[in-house]
């Protein structure tokens, strides 16, 4: 039997020749060898100059002047990296320290573990029957943990990268890793978290006299910078499970806000179906707030509609978007939950009313200044027409790994937003996806507690209850 194979046979060897046999005399191998080896020690005294160099300086001291003098200098340099650090240790810490801990990371921690944690994790390439290793380019660390910058195999994609993260993590004796894409195709910036900086409660920020819409100030970033939103042009959708923390979110933006609200640039609509439990204590801050009866929250959702539809009349042909003023402020429509109003009504007229109110004010509200911030409890379908109407979404603790791919977007498990991992005893902890980067941030918002509610209503209110 002929087994005929359709398709084109690649040749093993694409020019088969016999080379003749050539006697290297033993002098000419064990110069290549010394060259090789001198060649290597050059090259890897240049890598390392911040060791060699110092190594180097201090040993000619120690031969032209003495023991002595050599302390004398160590002691000097001791002395001048100390007064640097209590003068201004910001510089200190950017321009002196990380960069050291960065180098010794990169040689202690990463370097003598690269291969194995590589191998261990499926990131090493094969290819003519060579195993090729990724390349290690840079180590950046701070007082968080370390960045380090990787060069990417032919083959590989920043998505597999985030799927070894969390082994890459564990292999170099951390609890959490996130692969980030950079501006070059080639590379991935893998955040390996030291410290966390997310562990305490994060206090309240302090409310600036007239908020900045595009940079509000809700929480701290893994990295230890501000987390800050962007609500001009945007609705902001909070899901979490209970407990997770969504009060805080809310409050954490009510609180930014909070400068407008006194001053009138700013309108809070606020819908509490639960009954008014959780924004209650904030009422005087609220141009309107409606609770428990159904009936009712429609209808100030309808007011809404109609505000929002003259605001769009006089705009039309004059401004793309909208700029608030006292006479015309922002209006910020808060919901507590957002499946009580559009799922869970067992009237169907009313919870009609509010479907068809709430599409509209999230389908056309964003660019004459009606904002939409909903929290909601269970981001599964009965939601789904309105939860694609919010640019923003912040996911917070879930009960389902799937359910952050419902929040923030296909994918963004894989990319790194653990929700269901959040333990419970972080509260306030999630993921948002930030303009630009394609990996969700984790961060965690500031917390109120009913004392600084009180205070902010009582500082900041005006009063208008419905
Ligand atoms: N950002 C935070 N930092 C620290 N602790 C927090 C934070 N947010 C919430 N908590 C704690 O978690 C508890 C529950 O928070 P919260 O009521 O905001 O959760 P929730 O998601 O709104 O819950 P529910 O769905 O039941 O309304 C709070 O009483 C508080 O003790």
């Amino acid at each position: 039997m002929i087994n005929v194979i359709p398709g084109e046979k690649i040749p093993t060897a694409p020019l088969n020749t016999r080379l003749p046999v050539w006697r290297i005399p033993g002098w000419l191998l064990a110069f290549v060898w010394l060259g090789r080896g001198t060649f290597r020690s050059v090259v890897l005294t240049a890598r390392y100059w911040w060791i060699t160099g110092p190594a180097a300086a201090s040993w000619w001291i120690a031969d032209q002047h003495g023991w002595p003098v050599l302390a004398g200098v160590v002691a000097g340099l001791v002395a001048g990296a100390l007064s640097w650090w209590r003068l201004h240790p910001a510089s200190w810490l950017r321009c002196g320290w990380y960069p050291l801990v960065g180098r010794c990371r990169r040689l202690w921690i990463y370097r003598r573990g690269w291969t194995s944690a590589m191998t261990a994790c499926g990131l090493v390439g094969v290819h003519g029957g060579e195993r090729w290793v990724p390349r290690l380019l840079g180590v950046r660390s701070n007082r968080w943990g370390d960045l380090v910058t990787v060069r990417l195999l032919p083959g590989q994609h920043p998505d597999d990268w985030a799927k070894a993260a969390p082994r890459l993590a564990y292999s170099f004796n951390l609890r959490e890793a996130r692969a980030h894409t950079t501006g070059r195709p080639d590379r991935v910036v893998l955040h390996f978290v030291r410290r966390d900086p997310l562990v305490g409660t994060v206090q309240p920020f302090p409310v600036p006299a007239s908020p900045d819409l595009s940079h509000l100030q809700l929480g701290v970033r893994e990295d230890g910078t501000a987390y800050r939103l962007r609500l001009t042009g945007s609705h902001v959708l909070i899901a979490g499970a209970t407990n997770s923390g969504k009060g805080s979110v809310l409050w954490s933006l009510l609180r930014s806000l909070a400068g407008g609200i006194a001053s009138g640039l700013v309108e809070v609509w606020a819908f509490d179906p639960k009954g008014g439990m959780e924004l209650a204590a904030g009422a005087p801050l609220f141009a309107r707030f409606a609770y428990d009866d159904p009936d009712s929250m429609a209808g100030v959702l309808e007011e809404a509609v109609k505000r929002m539809r003259l605001r769009a009349a006089r705009l039309r042909g004059v401004a793309r978007q909208h700029t608030p003023t006292v006479d015309d402020p922002l209006i910020v429509v808060v919901v507590d939950e957002l499946a009580a109003l559009t799922a869970y009504l067992t009237d169907r007229k009313v919870r009609d009313r509010i479907r068809e109110s709430l599409g509209l004010l999230l389908s056309q509200g964003r660019a004459v200044g009606v904002h939409v911030i909903a929290a909601l409890q269970d981001p599964r379908k009965d939601v789904l027409p309105f939860r694609d109407l919010f640019p923003t979404r912040i996911a917070l603790r879930m009960t389902e790994p799937e359910q952050a791919d419902m929040v923030l977007g296909d994918g963004a498990r894989d990319r790194g937003a653990m929700c269901d991992l959040i333990p419970e005893t972080s509260p306030g902890v999630g993921y948002v996806v930030l303009d630009g980067v394609r990996e969700p941030v984790r961060v965690r918002f500031s917390y109120l507690d009913d004392g600084d509610v009180s205070d902010l209503a009582a500082t900041y209110g005006r009063g208008a209850a419905l």
